[in-house]
């Protein structure tokens, strides 16, 4: 059992940190307690490091105000218990709710309702890992490791095309690959509500629940699709229900934080949060640049050095869109058969880059805002409160949100540092005012035309 001292802390930290940040860093957290110590077994470093960073003090003052004299040290190190899935620190789990997979089923291969959608070409191996995704490759992985009892669901969010797709494959390969009977079934979730509308019109709904019932991982794509979608979120909410009891991996991707998804049912968003919620950021320059390099020895190109920093630099909005001024560049260079070399990789991407100069960026856009309230862009940066300035930046900060692929984080950092939450809440104000107030609505829809044309 969990010891109580640390039961006694975790309610505390339940209640002073946002949800998110409590799930992801402090729920996988396992206690060893024997009274003199209080060991807090984390499942990588990088738990080990945010809560060394951010929380561990409160831990300590915490434990001093919970514990017994004299007072435990505390310790937190990586590691697990050996029976970790019925100890994982997880005020929902039901502990010890089904010990293992059904017994033996006749068939092991994937139900042919399903079909085993795994892409191949997603792997760890060409998965380049740098601090926009190193959280959620490194989690990926343990779940790839140790399915059903690692993070259970495994819930990857982030902007489009940031290899969202690409890492939930991966760790369904790497099932497959240590265990070939294991069955993995990718489904979009597009998919699932067109299968569930046809197994109802053919009355094989039944089969359609066994099938996604008896998998050892469903992996479904892009859950925000599910929004409004009530009848697909009930059936959903039961094939959830019972691959979660039969410690069954659940990996789910979806491109906004689960409690931000309007029109999913509030018992879903909160389920999804049992496991680890992971953010996938928009990679930095560098890698940006290791993908290209790694995309362009796939392939067997050579790609210079400094055209692949050029098109990093200038390309900047995802992955995908950097993949395909890859191609385009080395489908020009195969088809005139010219070296890729600085100019040519300018030519190539002319028409590419001169839609991308368009793009609105964050800059651009507190420029517009201020100049159309009439106030400074280091007004929108700096401290002050007062509404006639307030107003306007909450305003910036959701047209960023709307019209950049950047995160909250980094949409915070360019607003003087501020925090993501910050964001949040502009975000939420401005949403609300632009449903109540007339002119807020008005100027916002003026500076989309503005800026969005
Ligand atoms: N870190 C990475 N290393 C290598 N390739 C990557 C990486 N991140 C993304 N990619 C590639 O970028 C492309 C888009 O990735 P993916 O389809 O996984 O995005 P996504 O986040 O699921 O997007 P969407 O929300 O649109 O579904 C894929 O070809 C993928 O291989």
């Amino acid at each position: 059992m969990q010891g109580s001292l640390w039961r006694r802390c975790l309610a505390q930290l339940e209640v002073e940190l946002p949800e998110q940040q409590f799930n992801t860093w402090i729920r996988p957290l396992q206690a060893v307690e024997d009274g003199r110590t209080l060991r807090l077994l984390a499942p990588n470093r990088f738990v080990v490091d945010w809560v060394n960073e951010n929380v561990a003090g409160r831990i300590s003052e915490l434990v001093d105000a919970v514990g017994d004299a004299p007072t435990p040290a505390v310790v937190l190190e990586v590691g697990s218990r050996p029976s970790a899935p019925a100890m994982t620190i997880n005020t929902h789990q039901p502990i010890g709710a089904r010990p293992s997979a059904p017994a033996a089923a006749p068939v092991r291969d994937v139900p042919a309702v399903l079909g085993s959608r795994l892409n191949p070409d997603f792997t760890f191996a060409n998965f380049v890992e740098g601090k926009s995704n190193q959280l959620g490759r490194a989690a990926a992985f343990q779940v790839a490791e140790n399915p059903g009892r690692a993070y259970n669901p495994l819930f990857i969010y982030g902007g489009v095309g940031l290899g969202k797709t690409h890492l939930m494959h991966a760790v369904g390969n790497m099932i497959k690959a240590r265990n070939d009977r294991a069955r993995v079934a990718y489904v979009h979730s597009e998919r699932f509500v067109g299968d569930m509308v046809k197994a109802l019109q053919h009355n094989t709904i039944n089969d359609f629940k066994t099938a996604y019932r008896s998998l050892d991982a469903l992996l479904i794509d892009d859950i925000q699709f599910f929004a409004g979608k009530d009848r697909s979120q009930e059936e959903f909410f039961h094939t959830f229900n019972a691959l979660f009891e039969g410690q069954q991996q659940i990996i789910l991707t979806c491109d906004r934080y689960p409690k931000e998804v309007d029109g999913l049912e509030e018992r879903l968003k909160s389920r999804f949060g049992w496991g680890l919620t992971v953010a996938i950021e928009p990679p930095e320059l560098e890698t940006c640049v290791a993908i290209l390099m790694s995309k362009a020895a796939a392939t067997r190109v050579e790609l210079p050095d400094e055209v692949a920093f050029f098109i990093a630099k200038r390309i900047r909005s995802n992955v995908r869109e950097l993949e395909g001024a890859l191609r385009r560049v080395v489908a020009n260079s195969q088809f005139t058969g010219r070296a890729i070399t600085m100019d040519f990789a300018k030519e190539a991407l002319r028409d590419l880059l001169a839609l991308q100069d368009r793009l609105v960026t964050i800059e651009n856009i507190q420029k517009t805002v201020a100049e159309y309230f009439k106030i400074r862009v280091a007004d929108l940066l700096s401290k002050r409160r007062s509404r006639s300035i307030a107003r306007p930046r909450q305003v910036a900060m959701a047209l960023a949100k709307e019209l950049t692929s950047h995160s909250l984080p980094e949409i915070g950092d360019a607003f003087g540092g501020r925090d993501h939450t910050t964001v949040l809440h502009a975000c939420r104000v401005i949403k609300e005012l632009r449903e109540s107030n007339t002119r807020t609505s008005e100027d916002y829809s003026n500076l989309l035309r503005t800026l969005a044309g």
